[in-house]
């Protein structure tokens, strides 16, 4: 292997240690990855469409991409200080309110397109 695909096989190893230590220890990403098995599983049993599918994997791509960041910047904000400071207090809020933002438009994408169909599902019997 030369040189050059050696560091890029050594960059995407330490990206997926980044991704599985993720999901390993953090209660909120597994959280996440829960409801996104749940609403993988709805979606599939619902058959939707390629602009559904689209819509469903940009919500669940969200959600956990801004809980990933969320995470890197609550344990750099830690390990600067662990100490009460009231700009450590706005950034850590602030990161918290881009996974809400994110969750909230997981939870309007579902009730768009899952609501309906389960609804018709059910009414259907
Ligand atoms: N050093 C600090 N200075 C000021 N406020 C802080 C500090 N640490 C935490 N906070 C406040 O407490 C809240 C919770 O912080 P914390 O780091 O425990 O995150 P969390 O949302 O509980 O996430 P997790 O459960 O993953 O640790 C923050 O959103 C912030 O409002």
């Amino acid at each position: 292997m030369t040189n050059y695909w050696l560091t890029r096989y050594k960059s995407l190893k330490y990206a997926m240690e980044g991704i599985s230590g993720f999901f390993k220890n953090e209660v909120h990403a597994k959280l996440h990855l829960i409801l996104a098995i749940i609403t993988l599983f709805i979606s599939i049993c619902c058959g939707l469409t390629a602009v559904e599918w689209l819509f469903i994997m940009l919500a669940i791509t969200l959600v956990i991409i801004t809980e990933m960041i969320n995470t890197c910047i609550e344990r750099i904000m830690n390990y600067i200080n662990k100490d009460y400071n009231t700009d450590i207090k706005i950034i850590k809020d602030l990161s918290a309110g881009a996974v809400l933002v994110a969750a909230a438009f997981a939870c309007s994408v579902a009730s768009v397109i899952l609501l309906p169909k389960i609804w018709d599902f059910f009414v259907g019997f």
